[in-house]
């Protein structure tokens, strides 16, 4: 493809991309896959370039742009190289006109931006939301130790006592030490608030929004392997794909739970009363991984936010019910609004005056409320609110 090409397909899945937003669609990896998929002339280097510019016009553009044209203009008002590329030749975009459109600029779409800077995140915070995110890992302790551990790079040593930090794309799945389990892909802030629960062999440890297990199978390292560990999600798809990976890591203890929304309570009903710790990854907004999702910030909506912010409540009152004297919760978002962090968790200690907020002892981030808040900009991690509270 010449780069001319390269820069109007790149328009043309942005609109794409766009569109999917709007309507709640496939996020842009698919539909970027999807695109070459049946495009089998582009190359690898055409694949990774046109994905950059994708990317790039979704970093750049705050607001959702009116199309992907606005979005790459928006980009290439900063660059001369790119408006070059504009020069209406076969496969390339048409030349730009001085007057048409160009999308906005900015962080985030101008509510969402409001609401960060109410909660402290502006300037370099919000724009450190935006910036691309490395490649973390997490050396698994059921099956190896970073300290002895030799890999193809070395990366650089985390405050998360297992991670190891390399650059964007490095090929870290490829590696046999991936193969064979002893390292998972985790971000190195999620590593710390898998922390924060402090689970212990032997302990009943529930992870209430399991997903595909990212969190399960650091907690499975932390237990040895010795305890209870269930697994919980409402997604079939994600939580299926936890047992291929607890396999692969030799995460042996992990069950799982299928709940349906809004009755979970009755696939939990024999768990009632029975756990030391469960954990609450809650689904929400997602602005803390703006760095690996940057499209997600056009997705959302305030009724959106509310709703998801409705789920995290519930969950909070329902992990009550499933503590034994003594055990705790530990309330998790990736996100760094305080209707879904610091806020969300004073109401739920309000309404439960059983629940006693306890400090949590972490290597990064500063406090929030009666949590901690882990930053893109100060942390170096994805975005993150994390709190525990004990129950009397
Ligand atoms: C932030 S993600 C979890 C990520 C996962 N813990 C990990 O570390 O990879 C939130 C999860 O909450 C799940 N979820 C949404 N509504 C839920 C509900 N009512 N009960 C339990 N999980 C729910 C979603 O399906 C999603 O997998």
């Amino acid at each position: 493809m010449t780069p001319q090409a390269r820069v109007q397909a790149a328009i043309e899945i942005l609109d794409e991309v766009i569109a999917a937003a709007r309507r709640q669609g496939a996020p842009a990896d698919r539909i970027i896959t999807e695109w070459f998929r049946t495009r089998r002339f582009a190359g690898s280097k055409d694949r990774r370039a046109v994905r950059e510019l994708v990317y790039g016009a979704i970093r750049a553009c705050g607001p959702v742009p009116i199309s992907g044209r606005a979005a790459m203009l928006r980009v290439a008002q900063g660059d001369a190289g790119l408006s070059a590329l504009f020069d209406g030749g076969r496969h390339a975009p048409a030349p730009i006109d001085p007057l048409e459109e160009v999308a906005q600029g900015g962080v985030a779409p101008d509510w969402l931006a409001q609401r960060l800077a109410a909660g402290g995140v502006a300037g370099a915070e919000a724009l450190a939301l935006l910036d691309r995110a490395p490649l973390d890992v997490r050396v698994n302790a059921l099956k190896a130790d970073r300290a002895s551990l030799a890999l193809p790079e070395s990366g650089e040593a985390l405050l998360a006592p297992q991670g190891l930090r390399f650059p964007a794309n490095t090929p870290v799945e490829g590696w046999d030490a991936y193969a064979q389990g002893q390292i998972e892909v985790q971000d190195g802030g999620s590593q710390l608030v898998c922390g924060a629960v402090e689970a212990q062999p032997g302990e009943t440890v529930i992870d209430l929004c399991a997903g595909a297990g990212g969190k399960t199978l650091a907690l499975a390292a932390a237990m040895g392997n010795r305890g209870r560990l269930i697994a919980c999600d409402v997604d079939r798809a994600r939580l299926s794909r936890l047992a291929p990976r607890a396999e692969r890591a030799g995460a042996l203890i992990a069950e799982t739970i299928l709940m349906n929304p809004n009755r979970e309570v009755e696939a939990l009903a024999p768990l009632m009363g029975q756990a030391d710790a469960v954990l609450i990854d809650a689904p929400c907004s997602g602005t803390g991984t703006c760095r690996r999702n940057p499209e997600a910030r056009w997705r959302l909506t305030e009724v959106e936010l509310g709703r998801i912010a409705g789920i995290q409540s519930r969950l909070l009152d329902l992990a009550v019910g499933l503590l034994k004297p003594g055990g705790r919760i530990i309330f998790v978002t990736c996100s760094l609004l305080d209707e879904e962090g610091a806020d969300q968790f004073a109401a739920f200690l309000a309404r439960h005056r059983t629940m006693r907020p306890e400090p949590i002892d972490m290597a990064a981030g500063e406090k929030r409320g009666q949590g901690i808040r882990l930053s893109p900009a100060r942390d170096a991690t994805d975005g993150f609110f994390v709190a525990r509270a004990r129950l009397l």
